[in-house]
């Protein structure tokens, strides 16, 4: 009998109520009462979560996180950072405020006066979903506190569930820590080790058969010490009283096949995606006691499966596995809504294709009674199955289809050399040394997403909330000029998020009402759904760019999303190669970037925030993709006049192996962020001369925290000692749709300060 199970749920709600519980809770920390709202809050989704997978046969937990589930690891390791424990032992706070302190730099009890740097956050492989950084160095000791697993544990026991404990392997979580190089990192091994054997014994303690044990770098291109550290770490876990199902998730295991499928562990899941062919292979070496997991559902996208497709494949590995046969999604449900029945106005077509975390569960139930009871027991449901495939190939638009196939090489380049559009846009700008900048957003406040709402709802009319929409950008590009600010942005009020606006302007492009999927903490993201060809019917963004021109004479950048980020952060239609859909994005685009340099918008900034997120895991794999990425941003880019200046921005990306790429899509400015990561971002300039203007952040806008005007200086320094001083912007990480108007209005005084301090000396010099 084939057996089904889950690696994980999303844990935010269906209706982000734990987003709500936990900024609840960090403006009212002092209180009690939010703090028991918190905690029931996240017992009440958990309980929830149990219920919609009760279906399983084994039903994951310690999944669920209140922040994050390595910081989690990293408390369950007893890995917290000096200066958290240190705060947090000097303002004797509760273990949930170290908790958030680690996470955020800050408490719930801003009285208190304690903060430090927070956690550094990166991007979860090639998710939009992010975690917080562990550090690690030579010294670092560990010791367990298991109390939120096991807490975990006894609550799903006490609603009858068979439980199997998640947790992330060592392997995976030093590989991931930052502080130390690989060698040190290993170093730390035998002594993490034993602190996962008692976390064995402890669940064995309460009775567990099963753990999962995630090791998703087993996803990517391991050399050969960390793949001993793998066969070293899972020799010395074998001895527990645990079964241990080994998962990997996000690409195949490509060159690390060998070595997992001789690990001496009970499980192993294989996340099919591509990938049957390894499904087949593991199937074939495997010993009579081992049990595979296929990973048969998507994971990460929100097409309904080919239940019969996939039952082709299954049927033959039934018979040779019997219950050893365990079904499941590819990875955590994490990067999924939750429920496609909340959707009310999706068209039905559509909707009948879509399929959500609690749908992609009832996908394991058809397949688990086809296999057990026979593909009859469940012929009305493939029936439908069947009958909900096909509908984007009746929506495709064959007039883009034939513009794609016409796509002439002149299209992805500007007209003359960056040296000489520099020259051209300094005199058509007259732009001081050290340009100040900001990257597009200001604080969206309740205020502006309660007139949003309103305006969906139909309770204000379209001309009410345009007014207030041009209101808000005056009151941005008043602050920003009273700031000294050199560029200006118009703040992006009108936009809900920078990439499902554009999904609401794009033809073939459908948004949801409730699809919320967690992007870091308490913030989440509804990813468009991309399911036919994309066009833009009419401008976007021009008259809002316009506006705010108007009341200034300072630039005003227009302010997109670049195809390829459009791309990453949507759901993608699987029936067109991801390239071909970006190119019909990047069209669109280049219409809208042409028709601001129509309306007099000197300067065009087009994010591709993503652009090196879904940078493939396996390096053979990552050259075609950069090509084919940059390639759609320069023919978003290129159709304009030398004397418009392109911008371009990125956070959270490591550049190192992506520079000659970035450089090749030649945007005349690109800012990136640097100082979440104190500047490490900025070793590769050493090395790599970057040709064209550079705004590396000055301060980190992801932590309520005011920064002082000596740090931002000391990090435009350390810029300038890898970057040429004329290279230079000087703006902060990221955008700052997320903090309050006190903290901006303090850190950009504080930014442009430094600036004019850093002109100064050059002028001194
Ligand atoms: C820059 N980043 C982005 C990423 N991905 C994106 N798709 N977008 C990004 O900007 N990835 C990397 C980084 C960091 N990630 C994020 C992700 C999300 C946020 C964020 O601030 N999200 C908001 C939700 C934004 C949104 O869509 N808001 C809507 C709906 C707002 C709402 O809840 N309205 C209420 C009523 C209003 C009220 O009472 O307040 C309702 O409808 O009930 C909107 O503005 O209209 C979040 O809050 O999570 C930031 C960085
Ligand atoms: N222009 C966007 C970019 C975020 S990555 C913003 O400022 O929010
Ligand atoms: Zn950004």
């Amino acid at each position: 009998m084939a057996k089904i199970h889950n690696l994980g749920f999303p844990r935010i709600g269906a209706n982000r109520e734990l987003k709500f519980a936990l900024e609840h809770y960090w403006q009212h920390g002092d209180s009690e009462t939010s703090q028991r709202h918190l905690h029931a809050t996240a017992r009440e989704i958990r309980q929830g979560n149990l219920e919609i997978q009760s279906a399983l046969d084994w039903v994951p937990v310690g999944d669920f996180s209140l922040y994050d589930h390595v910081l989690d690891t990293s408390f369950m390791l007893g890995n917290i950072p000096t200066s958290v424990e240190k705060v947090a032992s000097e303002y004797a706070l509760t273990a949930l405020d170290a908790y958030f302190l680690a996470a955020r730099g800050q408490t719930a009890h801003a009285e208190c006066g304690c903060q430090t740097q927070a956690g550094e956050m990166t991007k979860w492989f090639d998710t939009n979903y992010h975690y917080i950084v562990p550090q690690v160095d030579a010294d670092t000791s560990f010791a367990l506190n298991p109390s939120r697993i096991n807490r975990d544990i006894n609550e799903a026991r006490s609603v009858g569930a068979e439980v199997k404990p998640v947790i992330l392997g060592p392997v995976t979580y030093l590989y991931l820590a930052k502080g130390a190089d690989d060698t040190t990192k290993l170093t730390l091994l035998p002594k993490l080790l034993p602190i996962y054997a008692q976390l064995l014994a402890n669940f064995y303690r309460h009775g567990v058969e099963w753990v999962q044990v995630d090791e998703p770098v087993l996803a990517l291109d391991l050399n050969r010490e960390w793949q001993t550290a793998l066969q070293y770490a899972y020799d010395y876990l074998s001895t527990s009283n645990i079964k241990l199902l080994l998962t990997s998730y996000f690409s195949d295991y490509g060159a690390n096949l060998s070595i997992v499928s001789a690990l001496p562990v009970a499980g192993i899941h294989v996340p099919v995606i591509d990938s049957w062919h390894e499904v087949n292979a593991i199937a074939s070496t495997l010993k009579a006691s081992q049990v595979l997991s296929v990973g048969v559902i998507d994971g990460r996208n929100i097409w309904k499966a080919r239940l019969n497709q996939c039952l082709e494949q299954l049927i033959p590995l039934h018979q040779q596995l019997g219950d050893r046969l365990w079904l499941a999604p590819s990875c955590s449900l994490l990067h999924v809504p939750i429920d496609v029945e909340l959707e009310t106005h999706i068209p039905s077509g559509l909707k009948d294709r879509l399929s959500f975390a609690k749908q992609k569960l009832q996908e394991l139930v058809y397949l688990k009674n086809a296999l057990n009871e026979g593909r009859d027991s469940i012929s009305t449901e493939l029936g439908q199955n069947s009958a909900s495939q096909g509908y984007e190939k009746a929506q495709s638009n064959h007039a883009t289809q034939l513009r794609d196939s016409s796509l002439h090489s002149s299209l992805f380049k500007r007209q003359s050399t960056f040296s000489q559009r520099k020259l051209t846009q300094a005199s058509a700008l007259s732009l001081p040394l050290f340009p100040t900048t900001t990257i597009g957003s200001y604080p969206q406040t309740s205020d502006i997403r309660l007139t949003r709402a309103k305006f969906k709802r139909n309770e204000i009319s379209e001309h009410e909330y345009i007014l207030r929409m041009q209101d808000e950008i005056a009151h941005v590009i008043d602050v920003q000029e009273q700031l000294g600010l050199d560029v200006l942005v118009h703040g992006e009020p009108e936009r809900n998020d920078m990439v499902e606006y554009f999904g609401e302007h794009l033809e073939g492009i459908a948004v949801s009402q409730f699809a919320w999927v967690q992007s870091y903490g308490s913030r989440c993201v509804k990813p468009p759904i991309i399911y036919a060809d994309v066009h833009r019917p009419k401008p976007i963004t021009v008259a809002w760019s316009q506006y705010a021109q108007s009341l200034t004479a300072k630039p005003v950048k227009g302010m997109l999303t670049g195809p390829v980020t459009i791309l990453n952060w949507s759901f993608v239609r699987d029936d067109l190669p991801r390239n071909k859909v970006c190119e019909q994005i990047a069209l669109a685009i280049r219409e809208e970037v042409n028709d601001l340099e129509a309306a007099n918008i000197r300067i065009i900034q087009i994010d591709e925030a993503a652009l090196r997120e879904r940078l493939p895991l396996k390096k053979h794999e990552q050259r075609y993709y950069m090509q084919w990425a940059v390639d759609c941003f320069l023919l978003a880019s290129s159709g304009v006049k030398d004397e418009t200046q392109i911008h371009t921005h990125m956070c959270y990306s490591s550049f190192g192996e992506i520079m000659e790429d970035v450089a090749r899509m030649d945007a005349d400015v690109i800012t990136i962020e640097t100082a979440r990561s104190n500047m490490t971002l900025l070793d590769v300039f050493d090395t790599y001369a970057y040709p064209n203007d550079i705004g590396p952040g000055v301060y980190d806008i992801h932590s309520p925290n005011k920064v002082e005007t000596h740090d931002m200086l000391d990090r435009l320094n350390h810029a300038c000692s890898r970057i040429p001083a004329d290279q230079l912007w000087v703006n902060p990480d990221c955008g700052l749709k997320t903090r309050g108007w006190d903290e901006v209005k303090v850190n950009l005084r504080h930014m442009v300060a430094a600036a004019k301090k850093a002109r100064v000396v050059a002028s001194e010099h």
